[in-house]
């Protein structure tokens, strides 16, 4: 400690107790943007510097592949030297996979096993499911799948499942099938890598115990979002040393779908009695208002416990709030407001975040992108690894790497085509089961020894073609073996399969899909060093947050799962109708609402600066248009903090500035009633939208009484019903003529009296 900790950053004193913190279990609990994920990266350095642990005992776990690789970035500068990989650092899927190579021998599988990525996974279901002659339509490859994921995540085999009626048998049937058609592909997909890497260390002692010692500290980011198959690995890992320490937030979970669980925060307070709990409270992301109105959202949670969030960074704007009149209007919205900002030289594309609930919401807004012919950046890992062209080269690769990937070798063996029909490939197959190797086996001996080998005596006319590509693979082998380069390698399957001509012959749609091929070429040259393995394997682990492009001054464009962990100066969330979000899919179930508010309120922390929550009246579904209603959670902020917006990006009704707590102290109001929504996207009655003290609300004076006409720019001419004060301000009921019963908030409302 002799330079008196400089190393360490700024730290409050409660940072600076969890980076300091002794052995033992420490559970750091704190809202977004308090400094979770810093202190962690801080400890790591503590440890190493102040403590004397070396790099290669430490394990960290962060949620995406971008974040563990900004982490290490992190380390290695304030330590001053490259960890060259010597620190076990990266996402749960990564270590597993680290893990079970170094121990294959253990497990049913080679150290070369592939990484089946989620298309490959459902693709395999559908074919087990016509196999088995089931009915399509009622076993849906999709949801067998998330079955099938999700017994694996609570680390359940086939023959753990539950067998008591008939669906259960099916499904124990699909799931055997499945595991057996990994194995005999020498694969394993994303769930199994945790399963297996649990089994592994629950069932052999020794390498237990030469993992859990090695690791004499063990940190976890983003713990709130732990399955009970992760769970039960730190559990594993942990056991020698008992030195591990997570941090999270419990309103941040957002990954239920995919047998996330917060609460393993209560397991681990239970499993670990003498652990020693920090809270963190002050925020440095965003700003007080920003804050308040993500506290007016969570608070409605329940099962929780409430937070304070305390800004360090001032009031700051109030929320912007627009509806459009549809969703292409909700898209050119945010197009022009980025492209306005930018041209007056008040932000850089790169300050936006525009966040969504599902990926088909990026279509209009890409349209209105590039009608403007502004840059932006699309988030997701289907936009460029789902590509046809991309997933073809891929899989060459990986039958290159490992010959027994059955799917891979359906996937190229008749692409670009070369005479390799249906049921020449089915012969192989029969061929393969009958000698009891793989296909791709079976491939490479014809390659060797030629289309009349006596040991194949049964693959007919087909014979001649399929030595031709097993005399390429062995061509190909030798290529990597020789030369140890995958991009060369690339080259050469390009050029002995007619790869491009066959690429470009494809003009179906305006994608330039040969620049792609070329893209993944040059990311495999990145990995000259590291090799084919670490290249297949990052392929199929990554995330959508990993396709952010770095150094590109551009808004980005992703949903809302994807953003977690990340910050930006300005954020827009749209598609704010009830349906959209919360989706309609989580509209009767408790637990699937909680959980929507939780996406909202992980949205609404991403800013450091400015929020716009922007939704559209009207949606055209399938050329339909369909009234929207606002969203439920809008009713859940406090007017004070919203600046409602009109076309031009300019305030509507100007409110006064600087922080509004009054709120604060008011009850807080049991969630309205789907019914009283109105067009201005706030509710009256039963809302927690209230300014104006009962002095104001004598003194309010009513424009509308009833039976008289309005008109309105969307809905034409309506008759009041009632007109009344609530909370100081004039609120009526309109039965339009168009539309039916409104609830209309009248500054807000665009009505205005005909008679
Ligand atoms: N003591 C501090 N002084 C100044 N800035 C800080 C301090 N602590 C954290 N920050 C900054 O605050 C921002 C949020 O920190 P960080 O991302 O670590 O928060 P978090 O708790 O992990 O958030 P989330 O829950 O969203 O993941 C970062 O820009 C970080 O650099
Ligand atoms: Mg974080």
């Amino acid at each position: 400690m002799e330079d008196g900790m400089n190393y360490l950053e700024k730290l409050n004193p409660q940072q600076y107790q969890a980076v300091t913190a002794g052995n033992g279990q420490i559970l750091v609990l704190a809202g977004p943007g308090s400094g979770k994920t810093r202190v962690l990266t801080q400890r790591i350095l503590y440890l190493m510097k102040d403590m004397g642990i070396r790099p290669n005992e430490i394990l960290a776990v962060t949620f995406t592949n971008k974040a563990a690789r900004e982490m290490q970035d992190r380390v290695e500068d304030l330590y001053g030297a490259s960890l060259q990989g010597n620190m076990w650092l990266g996402t749960f899927h990564a270590i597993c996979a680290r893990i079970l190579r170094r121990e294959a021998s253990a497990l049913p599988f080679d150290h070369n096993f592939v990484i089946m990525d989620a298309d490959d996974q459902v693709s395999l279901v559908k074919q087990i499911v016509k196999e088995l002659n089931l009915d399509e339509k009622l076993y849906r490859a999709n949801s067998l799948h998330n079955e099938i994921s999700s017994a694996k995540n609570n680390l359940q085999f086939p023959k753990d499942l539950p067998r008591s009626n008939y669906h259960e048998e099916t499904l124990f049937r699909i799931y055997e099938k499945y595991q057996q058609a990994l194995e005999n592909s020498n694969a394993v997909d994303f769930d199994d890598l945790l399963l297996w890497a649990y089994k592994l260390l629950e069932n052999n002692p020794e390498i237990r115990n030469r993992y859990s010692r090695r690791f004499r500290h063990i940190l976890v980011d983003e713990f709130q979002d732990t399955n009970t198959a992760q769970y039960g690995l730190l559990r594993l890992l942990a056991s020698a040393n008992q030195n591990i320490f997570v941090v999270g937030d419990e309103d941040q979970s957002i990954y239920r779908w995919r047998g996330a669980d917060y609460r393993n925060i209560q397991l681990f307070e239970q499993d670990y009695p003498n652990h020693q709990k920090i809270l963190l409270e002050q925020n440095y992301r965003s700003t007080q208002n920003v804050l308040d109105v993500a506290r007016s959202v969570i608070d409605l949670n329940r099962n929780r416990t409430k937070k304070n969030l305390v800004s360090d960074r001032g009031c700051g704007d109030k929320i912007d709030y627009y509806e459009a009149e549809d969703d292409r209007k909700e898209a050119h919205y945010v197009a022009e407001t980025i492209s306005r900002l930018i041209d007056n030289g008040n932000a850089k594309g790169s300050d936006f975040a525009i966040l969504y609930r599902t990926n088909a919401q990026s279509r209009l807004l890409e349209d209105a992108f590039l009608y403007r012919g502004m840059p932006y950046r699309l988030v997701g890992a289907q936009r460029f690894y789902g590509r046809r062209e991309v997933k073809d080269m891929i899989a060459y690769l990986r039958l290159v790497y490992n010959p027994q990937d059955e799917i891979s070798l359906t996937r190229v063996i008749n692409t670009p085509p070369r005479g390799i029909g249906g049921k020449t490939l089915q012969n192989l197959r029969v061929t393969a089961a009958e000698a009891g190797k793989a296909s791709g086996e079976i491939l490479l001996d014809l390659g060797k020894n030629g289309p009349d080998s006596v040991f194949w005596p049964d693959l007919g006319r087909g014979a001649l073609a399929l030595a031709d590509f097993g005399s390429k693979l062995i061509d190909w082998q030798t290529e990597l073996v020789s030369h140890a380069s995958i991009s060369s390698l690339m080259e050469r399957i390009i050029l002995e399969t007619n790869f491009q001509t066959y690429v470009e012959s494809d003009d179906s749609d305006d994608i330039d899909r040969w620049e792609n091929v070329e893209e993944l070429r040059k990311m495999a040259f990145e990995y000259e060093e590291r090799g084919i393995a670490d290249f297949l394997q990052n392929l199929a682990l990554v995330s959508d947050q990993d396709t952010i492009t770095e150094n590109a001054d551009a808004p980005t464009l992703m949903t809302l799962h994807a953003v977690k962990g990340l910050e930006f100066n300005r954020v827009f969330i749209i598609g704010l109708d009830d349906g959209v979000l919360p989706h309609s899919r989580s509209l009767n179930d408790p637990e699937e609402m909680a959980e929507e508010r939780r996406l909202f309120y992980v949205g609404i922390t991403r800013a450091r600066n400015h929020v716009t929550l922007v939704r559209a009246n009207q949606r055209i579904n399938f050329g339909i248009p369909e009234t929207t209603i606002p969203s439920r959670f809008l009713a859940d902020i406090p007017r004070q903090l919203l600046r409602e917006m009109n076309d031009s990006g300019k305030q509507k009704s100007p409110r006064s500035a600087g922080c509004d707590t009054r709120w604060e102290n008011q009850p807080v109001w049991a969630q309205a009633a789907g019914s009283s929504f109105s067009s201005s996207g706030f509710h009256s009655s039963g809302s927690r939208i209230r300014n104006g003290s009962a002095e104001q609300r004598k003194t309010t004076e009513m424009q509308f009484k009833p039976s008289d006409t309005v008109a309105h720019p969307l809905w034409g001419e309506g008759t009041i019903i009632e007109s009344k004060i609530e909370d100081g301000e004039e609120v009526v009921s309109v039965n339009f003529h168009s539309v039916g019963l409104k609830r209309l908030i009248v500054p807000l409302s665009k009505i205005r009296k005909v008679s």
